[in-house]
C-alpha cells in the first residue's frame, strides 16, 4: 500500500536575498514542502540561477514580482523582504487569501507594542502576528511552540534577537538575573546585513576590520529583546515602559560570512546566593533546553563556536559564573540564516501543519 503525504506549496518572495535564499535551500530538501512561485524585486523577470547559482535544483525558475496576485493562491507564503516592505504585501494577501498560512521574516509584525515601533523603525506599526520562535519561554510555564500550533501569520525572529533571547531567557524567568541590568556583546557576520548593495560592507572595508554599530540603546533590536524576556515574566507594556526589563545591547561586525556570537552577562540577582547559583542556574538551563532538539547547553569548559553551528538549525549556549564580579556569562553561538531565520521559520511553520516540528531541519553543522 503506498500513502502519500500531504504536500504544501510554497511561494517565496525575497528569493533573491540571503534569507530568501535559505528558505529555499532547506526548501529543496523537504518531504512535504514544494516551492512553486519565487519572487523578487528588481530582478524580476530574470531566472532564479543568475541570482542564487548555488541553488542549481530551482535555476530554471522565473523569478516573479512580489505582487500579492504572484503570491496568491499557495498554502504557504514566506516573506524574506527589507523591514517595511513586507507589511503592505501582508495586509493584501491576508484580504486576498485567508486561507494561506504567512510567515513574515522581517521585522514588521514582530513588536506587539505600537510605540516601541514607531520610536525604532519610524514608520507606522502593522500590527503583531505569533512570534516564531517555538522554545521562547512564556510566563504560564509554557513555550510559544503550543501558540504556533493554532498560527496562520507568523512573525519569524531575526538572529540577534534569538541568540540574546536564548541565552538569557532561562535566567530571567527563574530570577537568577536582575533584569534590568542585561548586557549584550554580539560579534555577527556580515551576511546578516543582507545582499544589497551597502559601501560599509564591501571586501575593503570588512576584511581585517571589526567595528560596532546600533551602540547605546539605538538598536532596533533593543525592544524585540525586552519584549520577549518580559514575556518570560509576565510583565505587561505598562510595566515594560516603566523599566521592567532592560538591556544594553552592542553588536559588531566581524570579518565572518555566516554566524553570529553572543556575549551575555548579567548580576546574580540578589537573592541569589553564589554558594547555590551553579545548582539553579544548571537546574533553569536544564528545564528549559533538556529537551530541545535545537539547543544544545554544551558540556562544562566547551564554548560554542559559530564554525560548529554553520548550516545548522542549532543554538549552542554554555554558562558560568563569574564570582569575583557578581556576574553570569552566557555564550551563545548560531547561525544566523538558519537557526537566526530560515530554519526557525520552517520550525514554526511545521507546528502550524501539524507537521513534525523538527522535519528536514538539519542539527549538524557543516565543518570544517
Ligand atoms: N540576512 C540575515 O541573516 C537575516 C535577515 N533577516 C530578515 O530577512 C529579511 C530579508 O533580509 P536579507 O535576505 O538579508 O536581505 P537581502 O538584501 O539579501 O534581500 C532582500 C530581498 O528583498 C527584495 N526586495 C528589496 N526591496 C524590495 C521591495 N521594496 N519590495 C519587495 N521586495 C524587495 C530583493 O529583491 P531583488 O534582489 O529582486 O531586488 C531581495 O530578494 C529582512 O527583513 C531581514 O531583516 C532576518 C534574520 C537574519
Ligand atoms: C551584520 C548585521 O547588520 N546584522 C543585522 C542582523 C539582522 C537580524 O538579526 O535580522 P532582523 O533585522 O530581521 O531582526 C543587524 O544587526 O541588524
Amino acid at each position: 500500500m503506498i500513502i502519500r503525504m500531504s504536500e504544501y506549496t510554497v511561494a517565496v518572495s525575497g528569493a533573491t536575498g540571503y534569507a530568501g535564499g535559505e528558505i529555499l535551500r532547506l526548501l529543496t530538501g523537504h518531504p512535504q514542502l514544494r516551492v512553486t512561485t519565487v519572487a523578487g524585486h528588481s530582478t524580476a523577470g530574470d531566472l532564479l540561477g543568475r541570482h542564487q547559482p548555488h541553488l542549481g535544483s530551482c535555476a530554471h525558475m522565473e523569478i516573479q514580482p512580489s505582487t500579492p496576485e504572484a503570491l496568491a493562491g499557495h498554502d504557504i507564503v514566506v516573506l524574506a523582504l527589507p523591514h517595511g516592505a513586507s507589511g503592505a504585501i501582508a495586509a493584501e494577501l491576508e484580504a486576498t487569501s485567508p486561507g494561506t498560512l504567512i510567515l513574515d521574516l522581517a521585522a514588521d509584525h514582530r513588536l506587539t507594542d505600537a510605540a516601541a515601533w514607531e520610536e525604532f523603525y519610524g514608520s507606522e506599526h502593522q500590527g503583531s502576528w505569533d512570534y516564531g520562535l517555538p522554545e521562547l519561554l512564556l510566563a504560564d510555564g509554557s513555550k510559544q511552540r503550543e501558540v504556533l500550533r493554532r498560527a496562520t501569520r507568523i512573525a519569524v525572529p531575526g538572529c540577534n534577537v534569538t541568540a540574546v533571547t536564548l541565552g538569557f531567557q532561562p535566567l530571567v524567568q527563574a530570577g537568577l538575573v536582575d533584569p534590568t541590568r542585561l548586557t549584550a556583546t554580539l560579534a555577527n557576520g556580515v551576511s546578516g546585513a543582507g545582499k544589497a548593495m551597502k559601501p560599509h560592507l564591501l571586501g575593503g572595508e570588512i576584511i581585517g576590520d571589526v567595528s560596532s554599530y546600533g551602540q547605546a540603546g539605538t538598536h532596533r533590536h533593543v525592544p524585540e529583546i525586552e519584549q520577549n524576556l518580559a514575556g518570560a515574566l509576565g510583565i505587561g507594556v505598562q510595566a515594560q515602559h516603566a523599566g521592567g526589563v532592560r538591556i544594553a545591547l552592542t553588536p559588531t561586525l566581524v570579518p565572518i560570512v555566516r554566524g553570529i556570537h553572543a556575549t551575555l552577562s548579567a548580576p546574580l540577582a540578589p537573592s541569589a546566593v553564589v554558594a547555590d547559583a551553579p545548582d539553579a542556574i544548571a537546574r533553569a538551563f536544564d528545564s528549559a533546553y533538556a529537551r530541545e532538539p535545537f539547543i544544545t547547553v554544551l558540556p562544562t569548559g566547551q564554548w560554542p563556536r559559530t564554525s560548529s553551528v554553520t548550516g545548522s538549525n542549532s543554538a549552542h549556549v554554555q554558562w558560568a559564573i563569574d564570582e569575583r564580579a557578581g556576574t553570569v556569562l552566557v555564550s551563545v553561538a548560531l547561525d544566523n540564516l538558519v537557526r537566526g531565520t530560515a530554519g526557525q521559520a520552517l520550525q514554526s511553520a511545521h507546528l502550524a501543519l501539524g507537521l513534525d516540528e523538527d522535519l528536514a531541519l538539519p542539527v549538524n553543522g557543516v565543518a570544517p
